[in-house]
């Protein structure tokens, strides 16, 4: 049959992973119909597909995460995948905290593909030591650190933009300024009393710090092309999450030698999130066995392997393999492992793992007018508070 998906993946590195899912998919028989919708981040995605189910037009499948994934399953245009999740017994390959994101009252209906994780800290190391530094541990010793990088002729922090990029900056700095508990209250629980705090003034007097070294051209700048200009050593560092791995890997670069994974600053025993999934559509012609065999292909050990080689992030399933992976994999599969015993994992709410998506979407708008304009912390915390109410 043919699978036609809606995804956003068209970045170097996310494009040569989605390509090897429609190998995959045509090496079964099926025939690929690829839906891209350009734009970081999966906004402009969201809301075409939105138009598409409107019109009665749904594709087979279509990249969504999170809450999201129970917003679209009440609607009842979703598809289960009881058939294939049982054969292969999901339950048993899945972390119960991916698979409770995919079930929708128990029954799958959606197939996760990865696991990213956001707070990380890119760093070009040959721009440290020209300048002279080390990288930041902690937001406090960030500033002058950042400082010194410019003086040193250099672009202390790569950055495009746009709202989600602002909000995935935000995130980690909220994370290490205020650590996990603070931050499942504040940004998962919506709590106002934890968002209402001196611990959120100070997660936006930081974020104004690290605003101010980033350079005049980043507005509307995409995210690869900021994480290029770390690949390139125009610029130190970018907080971005592990699909910029996907590019520094398209570059053919080596990590620990070109190119630095670090933990955003002030956040090395937590690990935010961000699981890929497909939910799969109630299709009209209800060829259910191409829709079976795209979840059984995305869930697939091969696919695992190659997929997330390419895409930056670390296979979903449980006990995979990680000796052909690199060493930041290596060290994001085991940081998950350590920071979901020590309650350190948490789900990336800019990237739409932890808030209802009118929240969500609320909140990063917040964030974002903050980034661009000399709103005060306390307006801001006001704000976030307001949009922390929609539902
Ligand atoms: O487009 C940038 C990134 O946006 C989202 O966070 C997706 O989950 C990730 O797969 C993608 O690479």
């Amino acid at each position: 049959g043919t699978v036609e998906v809606l995804h956003w993946w068209t970045s170097g590195g996310e494009a040569k992973s989605a390509a090897e899912l429609k190998k995959m998919i045509e090496a079964k028989g099926h025939t690929w119909k690829d839906f891209a919708v350009a734009g970081g981040g999966g906004d402009n995605a969201m809301t075409v597909l939105k138009t598409r189910v409107v019109s009665g037009n749904p594709p087979v499948a279509a990249q969504v995460k999170g809450p999201a994934i129970q917003e679209w399953a009440a609607e009842g245009v979703l598809a289960n995948l009881d058939n294939v999740s049982k054969v292969e017994k999901w339950d048993s390959l899945l972390p119960p905290v991916v698979a409770n994101v995919m079930k929708h009252k128990g029954h799958y209906v959606a197939v996760p593909v990865n696991v990213h994780r956001v707070n990380w800290m890119w760093a070009n190391p040959e721009v440290f030591k020209k300048a002279g530094v080390q990288p930041p541990k902690s937001w406090d010793e960030f500033d002058a650190v950042a400082t010194k990088i410019e003086k040193a002729g250099f672009i202390a922090v790569a950055h495009g933009g746009q709202p989600w990029q602002d909000n995935t900056v935000f995130e980690s700095v909220a994370l290490g300024v205020g650590g996990p508990a603070y931050y499942n209250k504040a940004f998962v629980k919506l709590d106002p009393a934890a968002i209402n705090s001196p611990t959120t003034i100070k997660a936006f007097d930081t974020l104004r710090m690290v605003r101010k070294h980033m350079d005049k051209d980043m507005p509307g700048r995409d995210w690869n092309l900021a994480t290029s200009m770390v690949i390139n050593g125009k610029a130190a560092m970018q907080f971005m999450g592990d699909w910029a791995k996907g590019e520094f890997a398209a570059a053919g670069k080596v990590p620990g030698k070109d190119y630095l994974c670090l933990a955003a600053p002030g956040t090395a025993n937590a690990f935010t999130f961000n699981i890929d999934s497909f939910i799969v559509f109630a299709q009209k012609n209800k060829d259910m066995k191409a829709t079976g065999d795209f979840a059984s292909t995305v869930l697939s050990t091969p696919f695992q392997e190659v997929f997330n080689q390419n895409k930056g992030s670390i296979p979903v399933r449980l006990g995979h393999d990680m000796s052909k992976f690199d060493d930041c994999a290596k060290k994001s599969a085991s940081d998950f492992v350590a920071s979901n015993k020590s309650g350190g994992l948490v789900p990336s709410f800019a990237h739409q793992m932890a808030q209802p998506s009118a929240a969500q979407g609320a909140i990063q708008d917040v964030v974002s007018s903050f980034m661009n304009s000399n709103m005060s912390s306390k307006e801001a915390v006001a704000k976030l508070l307001e949009a922390a109410k929609k539902r």
